[in-house]
C-alpha cells in the first residue's frame, strides 16, 4: 500500500488564531496575503518557483461573500499572475483535500512545487449566524433541524455521545479531561486562540454555571472555537526538495515529508453512518480505515507505532472517538488512554500538542493545513514551547461534517 512517492514540505506559515480580522479592519484577502508571504519566506523560496496553487476553504461565500479565492495568488505576487489554481471544499476537511490535490499534481509529474493555502474568516458574524453557516455541512432539511437545536454541530456530536453511551457507556469526566488537556496545551502555543483564556476552578466539570450546556451533553469547554485564520504549506517533489536541500546545505532526510495518506468518505447523513456500522465494533469504520491506511502507506503496521497525533477535536467527543478509531484502545475504551495519561504531552502517544481545535482554534478551511504544518514543525524540532521530545513521525486526522470526509497524513523525517 506504499504511495508512489513522498511529498516534501519545504516550509509554511500559520496566522495567529487569536486575531479578529474584522476588528483589525482587515478582510479575507489580507489574511491570504499575509499567510502566503510568510510561507514563501519561511520556505526560503522565490514566489515564482511555485508552479500550482490549491486553496482550502469551506464557506467563504457565506461568511465574507467572497469566492474564487485562487485568484488571490496573482494579486499577491506578480510572478504568480498566470498560476494554475483551484479551490477545494470538504467542510472542515477542506484543507486536507487541498493538500491531497496538490500531492496528486506532484505525484503525476505535472508540477514540482505546489502551494496549499487553507483559510476561513468566521468572526465577522454573531455566533448564532456562524453556527447556521457551518450547518451547511449537515444534510440541510434532513438533520440538525432548527426545531431540534440552536447549534447544528454541537447537536450532531451530542448525538455521537449518545451513540457511544448506547453502545459502550460513557463517563463525561473523560470528555472534560480531553478539553482540559487541549486548553492546557494551547497555553504553550504562541499562535493559539485561547492561549490567554482564564478558567476558574471547576471550569472542566459539569457545573452549569462554570461550563454551560451548549447542546445535550456538549458543554462550552467541549467545543472547538469559531476562529479567523489561515495556514499555508509549500510542497515539493523529491527532485525539487533535493535541489532545495543542496542550496541550503541540508540533508534531504531532514526535510519533513508526507510519507503516507488516508482518505475515506461516508454518506452525509449521520443516521445512515450509524446504521451502516450497527453490527461493527467501531462507530465509524471508514474513519478507522483512514488512519490505518495512512500509517500503512507510510510503512507503519499501526497508528500507535507513530509518535503522536494532531486530531480533529471539533468537540471533545470527536477526539474521544479518534482515540479508539486510531486503535489506541479497544472500541469504546478511549477512556483508558485518557486515564492512563497516554495522550498528554508527556504521555506515550501525545494528542494535539498544539492545543487542537478546542485550544488552538478551528478556522475551518485552514485546519487540515495547520495540522500538517504542526506535524512538520514537531518532527523538525521547531514547535517551540509545545515541542514534543523525540518525535520523527506524526499523523493527522481531519474530519469534515459528521465524519463524512476523513483524511489522515503521516508527516515525518529520517529514512
Ligand atoms: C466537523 C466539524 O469540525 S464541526 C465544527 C464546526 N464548528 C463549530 O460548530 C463551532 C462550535 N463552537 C461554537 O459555536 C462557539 O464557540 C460556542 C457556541 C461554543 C461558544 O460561543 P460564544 O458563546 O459566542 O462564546 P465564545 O467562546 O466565542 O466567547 C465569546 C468571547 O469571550 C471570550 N472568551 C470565551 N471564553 C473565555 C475564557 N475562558 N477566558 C477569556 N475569554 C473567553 C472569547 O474570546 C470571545 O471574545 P471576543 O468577543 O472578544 O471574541
Amino acid at each position: 500500500m506504499k504511495q508512489t512517492q513522498d511529498i516534501y514540505i519545504l516550509g509554511g506559515s500559520q496566522t495567529d488564531f487569536a486575531r479578529n480580522w474584522q476588528r483589525e479592519g482587515k478582510d479575507i484577502y489580507a489574511m491570504f496575503e499575509e499567510a502566503l508571504r510568510e510561507a514563501v519566506s519561511n520556505a526560503d523560496i522565490e514566489p515564482g518557483q511555485i508552479e500550482v496553487g490549491h486553496v482550502g476553504n469551506f464557506v467563504g461565500e457565506l461568511f465574507t461573500g467572497q469566492g474564487l479565492l485562487g485568484g488571490f495568488f496573482g494579486q499577491v505576487f506578480p510572478e504568480l499572475a498566470a498560476l494554475p489554481t483551484s479551490r477545494h471544499e470538504a467542510a472542515c476537511a477542506s484543507g486536507s483535500i487541498a493538500i491531497l490535490a496538490a500531492m496528486r499534481d506532484i505525484e503525476a509529474g505535472h508540477y514540482d512545487m505546489a502551494c496549499v493555502l487553507g483559510l476561513e474568516l468566521m468572526r465577522n458574524v454573531d455566533g448564532k449566524t456562524g453556527a447556521e453557516y457551518l450547518g451547511a455541512a449537515a444534510w440541510k432539511g434532513r438533520e440538525a433541524l432548527p426545531e431540534h437545536c440552536d447549534y447544528p454541530w454541537p447537536h450532531m456530536f451530542d448525538l455521537l455521545t449518545q451513540e457511544y453511551d448506547r453502545r459502550y457507556g460513557i463517563n463525561v469526566d473523560h470528555l472534560n479531561r480531553i478539553a482540559e488537556i487541549n486548553f492546557g496545551n494551547a497555553r504553550e502555543n504562541p499562535r493559539a486562540q485561547t492561549r490567554q483564556w482564564q478558567f476558574p476552578e471547576g471550569a472542566f466539570s459539569c457545573d452549569d454555571d462554570l461550563n454551560p450546556v451548549i447542546e445535550g451533553r456538549v458543554r462550552k469547554q467541549d467545543c472547538g472555537q469559531i476562529t479567523d485564520g489561515a495556514a499555508c504549506i509549500i510542497l515539493a517533489s523529491e527532485a525539487r526538495a533535493k535541489e532545495h536541500a543542496a542550496k541550503l546545505g541540508m540533508k534531504l532526510a531532514d526535510i519533513p515529508r508526507i510519507k503516507g495518506w488516508g482518505h475515506r468518505s461516508a454518506p452525509i447523513l449521520l443516521e445512515t453512518k450509524l446504521a451502516l456500522s450497527a453490527d461493527q465494533p467501531l462507530v465509524f469504520p471508514h474513519a478507522s480505515a483512514t488512519l490505518t491506511e495512512a500509517a500503512q502507506r507510510a510503512g507503519f503496521a499501526q497508528v500507535s507505532d507513530l509518535d503522536g497525533l494532531e486530531t480533529h477535536d471539533c468537540f471533545s467527543m470527536t477526539e474521544y472517538m479518534a482515540i479508539d478509531h486510531a486503535g489506541l484502545t479497544a472500541p469504546g475504551e478511549s477512556w483508558k488512554a485518557v486515564e492512563d495519561g497516554r495522550i498528554t504531552r508527556d504521555g506515550n502517544f501525545p494528542i494535539n500538542p498544539s492545543g487542537g481545535l478546542i485550544g488552538l482554534g478551528h478556522p475551518v478551511g485552514a485546519t487540515g493545513v495547520r495540522m500538517a504544518l504542526d506535524c512538520a514543525r514537531q518532527v523538525t524540532g521547531r514547535a517551540g514551547g509545545y515541542q514534543l521530545p523525540n518525535v520523527e513521525n506524526m499523523i493527522t486526522f481531519n474530519v469534515g461534517g459528521s465524519t463524512t470526509t476523513c483524511v489522515s497524513l503521516v508527516v515525518g523525517v529520517g529514512q
